[in-house]
């Protein structure tokens, strides 16, 4: 999954929404790869659907651009119509059912899959009667996610698809996205908080915190690029002295940390002396250190601040 183009399919350079003088995203200059999988990840208010709404011209900038194909998308049908926007709060007219949603849809995204809508629709056992004002908060996440994956769209923004689904229903869409986007490549933004979950979806992230982009790698450069530390407090405190710590962890006398680089001979020695025990991180840890700010509780520290400006 770590080959593809570089191409970069969106394109946004110094953008910046305020409201009422507050930032909801903030200077974010970012190309996201054409035709691959890129996870919008970061705490709650972090700035995902800001973005999304954004990029796919449902709001404005206060300052910044966004070109979706070379193009601003404001104001450009053919550029719209490119997209598909899966959100949670997706709402329907009143008196739509599931046959009126995918009659829309079909009209409107031109390389509509009316087989892998019929299809999806009996997997997720999505109801034909009921108006859509009337289903579950999982159907209703369900209903997003067949027109989400119907459309085929070149570009395809999910922004948390799961709100309410079951673990079955949540499997399914993971499968069938991956089994999908590998028939058919496209690029696919999904913004979520299921990271242990998801991570296997994922080729790229962009980690937002209050606004602004932190982190934006490949997945594998990203795991390899840090590692974690375990043991007692004060023998991590002593291997962390004086490197790039994202975060450190310390309950009664026992303390982790995740450290960004690469470890060498000499390093898994002192480790080793140190009675360490040094361990993958995974994508859920590595974000949840980017994540953690001043307003954790004090046992979860951030040691070194000048480490969230990996941003690129
Ligand atoms: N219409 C609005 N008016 C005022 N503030 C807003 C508006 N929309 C978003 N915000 C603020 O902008 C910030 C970013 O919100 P956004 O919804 O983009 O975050 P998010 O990362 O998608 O969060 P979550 O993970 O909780 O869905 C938040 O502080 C939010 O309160």
């Amino acid at each position: 999954m770590t080959t593809h183009s570089a191409t970069a399919a969106i394109e946004t350079r110094g953008l910046t929404r305020r409201y009422r003088g507050t930032a909801a995203l903030e200077d974010v200059t970012l190309d996201i790869h054409e035709n691959v999988i890129t996870g919008l990840l970061g705490r709650n208010g972090a700035g995902k659907t800001t973005l999304m709404s954004l990029i796919t011209a449902q709001d404005r900038p206060s300052s910044g651009t966004v070109r979706v194909n070379g193009h601003a998308p404001f104001e450009r049908a053919e550029t719209i119509e490119q997209m598909c926007f899966v959100r949670d709060n997706q709402r329907y007219p009143d008196d739509y059912t599931l046959k009126h949603a995918i009659r829309a849809a079909a009209i409107f995204y031109p390389n509509w899959s009316q087989q892998t809508a019929d299809r999806l629709v009996e997997l997720f056992r999505i109801p034909a009667k009921p108006v859509i004002k009337k289903f579950s908060r999982g159907q209703l996440s369900s209903l997003g996610i067949v027109l989400g994956l119907a459309s085929r769209s070149p570009i395809t923004f999910f922004d948390e698809p799961y709100l309410g689904l079951d673990a079955t229903a949540r499997h399914i869409f993971y499968d069938e996205l991956l089994q999908d986007y590998s028939a058919h490549p496209r690029t696919v933004i999904l913004s979520t908080h299921l990271i242990d979950e998801m991570d296997r979806l994922l080729e790229r992230v962009v980690i937002l915190d209050r606004g602004r982009v932190v982190r934006h790698a490949d997945v594998e450069e990203l795991r390899g690029g840090a590692y974690q530390v375990a043991g007692r407090s004060s023998a991590v405190d002593e291997f962390v002295r004086g490197r790039d710590t994202l975060s450190t962890r310390a309950i009664g006398g026992l303390g982790t940390a995740v450290v960004q680089g690469v470890l060498d001979d000499e390093d898994r020695r002192r480790a080793s002396h140190l009675a360490l025990e040094i361990s993958p991180v995974s994508l859920q840890d590595l974000v949840a250190a980017y994540g953690l700010g001043e307003t954790e509780h004090a046992e979860h520290t951030t040691s070194d601040p000048t480490a969230l400006t990996g941003a690129r």
